[in-house]
């Protein structure tokens, strides 16, 4: 028999609301969700239906207003400010749109500055082999493509071996072909590091490449579906 898989985020009724002076904007109404260990999970939706805020409140960026969040038995919805921290810090790597390298460093040291202060970390080096940028350890932000400094920002992201990589728009700003060789890199540290994977986005095709495809609609998770035939980045098309 097969073990059950293990959950390593269960939320329920989870709920977010933001209050912008007397107005309160629903952004997650009574979610419920479960992701589990090693899957590749796509999260689809319409604008406004609640992915980044329920991404951010999975990584520990922000609180839910009411709910449970779980990270296997840390309560997210009650963890303090320094609980947030370290939980970020020891278990969560992000990939945002935009990569946020800091344009002075290189990019050895861009990735060097999460390893300076993770428990378990990657040599930089090793970091950058396994996004294929080896070569450009020595050079500035400036001097990359954007493909290849989303690259930087996944090995950045996954030099503290996190348990769970959340990306939030990865191929957003990028063209078809780069858009892939990032979903690439993604779907191999899936694979080969086991670390789970969630991934935003606007593409629907992307799903394609997802364990379980998550839409969302209206602050809520509309509906979850198995993908038995997952393809490989390059076999999608957009
Ligand atoms: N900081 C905030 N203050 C007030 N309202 C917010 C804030 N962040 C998000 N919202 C609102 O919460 C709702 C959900 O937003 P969220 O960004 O989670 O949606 P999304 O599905 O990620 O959208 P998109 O695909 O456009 O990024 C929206 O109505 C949004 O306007």
């Amino acid at each position: 028999m097969q073990p059950l898989p293990k959950a390593i985020f269960t939320a329920r009724g989870l709920t977010k609301t933001y209050h912008m002076g007397e107005v309160e904007v629903p952004a997650l109404r009574s979610l419920d969700l479960d992701i589990y260990q090693g899957e590749f999970v796509v999260l689809l939706g319409p604008s406004g239906s609640g992915k980044s805020t329920l991404l951010n409140i999975l990584g520990g960026l922000d609180n839910p207003s009411s709910g449970e969040a779980f990270w296997r038995d840390h309560n997210l919805a009650t963890a303090n400010e320094r609980e947030l921290t370290e939980y970020r810090r020891d278990h969560v790597g992000f990939v945002f749109q935009f990569y946020n390298l800091i344009s002075s460093l290189t990019v050895r040291e861009n990735v060097a500055l999460v390893t300076e202060i993770a428990p378990h970390p990657m040599r930089p080096e090793e970091a950058l082999e396994r996004v294929g940028l080896a070569h450009r350890m020595d050079h500035f932000p400036s001097q990359l493509s954007g493909g290849e400094q989303q690259r930087v920002a996944i090995a950045r992201a996954i030099a503290k071996r996190p348990d769970v990589l959340l990306c939030d728009e990865p191929t957003g700003a990028l063209d078809y072909e780069t858009g892939k060789v990032v979903l690439e890199v993604i779907a191999r540290i899936n694979q080969e590091i086991g670390t789970t994977a969630v991934v935003i986005t606007h593409n629907a095709s992307i799903a394609g490449m997802a364990d379980r495809v998550m839409r969302m609609a209206d602050g809520r998770i509309a509906s979850v579906e198995d993908n038995p035939h997952k393809l490989t980045p390059a076999e999608l098309s957009w």
